[in-house]
């Protein structure tokens, strides 16, 4: 069953990892998709041509999250593209591990502009086309487990997941009214470049294996039935929430 057959989906930070696994899903189920990408356009292409090959639409638009200014440019070309927005997808992120006590200012300030204020432009300018459409809409962050636990090295990095998945929970209050949906996903470890190097340590992710009742860590085709189920009518009453995808590690206190 193709559960997105005709509508249009915008996914920021979707030239690799979680987001353009999602990207490809959506297509899959019927979707036209608009990609945001930050710097690479071969990469960004290769993606547009995996959903092409599907028999869907899609187009990739550049620009960066923390910049209030690309959002509604985003918007506007998926609008000019395909005639409107029904899903949007906050994906992109960065999660620079360092320790707490020496974290550099400019790295603290740059991962609450990109993962929060990003999230919050580019759920603004979506949710502002959808309220114009009349026809309601979904909206999904990528949200974390670390909205609900720490990490030593990510002070500067579980705020802004805790912060998307609150954005959330306001924005189904705030956009409730228009039926927009607003829903986060809590991903567990999910092997993408963002944690390629700090699970290159072999102890490190043998331990976070091991925490997995699932029995591995995650993959980022993991997070596309996920996103697609949100983003569908079969979540047409599911508002507010949070949904680990995690293989059972939140769970897991001994
Ligand atoms: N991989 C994991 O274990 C987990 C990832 N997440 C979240 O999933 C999301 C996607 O991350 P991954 O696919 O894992 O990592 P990734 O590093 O493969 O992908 C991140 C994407 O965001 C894009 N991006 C970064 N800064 C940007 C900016 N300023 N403007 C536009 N795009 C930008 C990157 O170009 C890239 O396409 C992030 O929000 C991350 O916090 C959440 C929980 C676990
Ligand atoms: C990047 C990390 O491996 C990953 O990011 C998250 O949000 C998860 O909690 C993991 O720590």
């Amino acid at each position: 069953m193709r559960l997105l057959e005709g509508k249009t989906v915008l996914i920021t930070g979707a030239s690799r990892g979680i987001g353009a696994a999602v990207a490809v899903e959506c297509a899959r189920h019927g979707a036209n998709v608009a990609i945001n990408y930050a710097a690479s356009p071969a990469a960004a292409e290769d993606v547009v041509a995996q959903i092409e090959a599907l028999g869907q639409k899609a187009i990739a638009v550049k620009g960066d999250v923390s910049d209030p200014a690309a959002a509604p440019e985003f918007v506007k070309a998926a609008v000019a593209a395909f005639g409107g927005v029904d899903v949007f997808v906050s994906n992109a992120g960065i999660c620079p591990f360092h320790g707490f006590l020496d974290m550099p200012v400019d790295v603290v300030d740059r991962t609450i502009k990109v993962n929060l204020n990003g999230a919050y432009y580019m759920t603004q300018a979506a949710a502002n086309q959808m309220k114009n459409q009349g026809r309601g809409g979904a909206i999904i962050a990528i949200s974390s487990i670390s909205a609900l636990v720490g990490g030593g090295m990510q002070t500067h990095y579980t705020p802004t997941k805790a912060g998307v998945h609150s954005l959330m929970q306001s924005c189904a209050i705030a956009l409730g009214p228009y039926g927009i949906r607003c829903n986060s996903l809590l991903p567990g470890t999910i092997l993408t470049d963002i944690n390629k190097d700090d699970l290159a340590d072999t102890a490190k992710r043998t331990y976070m294996e091991g925490r997995i009742p699932l029995g591995r860590l995650g993959q980022p085709e993991d997070m596309g039935g996920p996103v697609v189920f949100l983003a569908s009518d079969l979540a047409r009453y599911v508002t507010g929430a949070a949904l680990l995808v995690d293989g059972g590690a939140f769970v897991n206190l001994q």
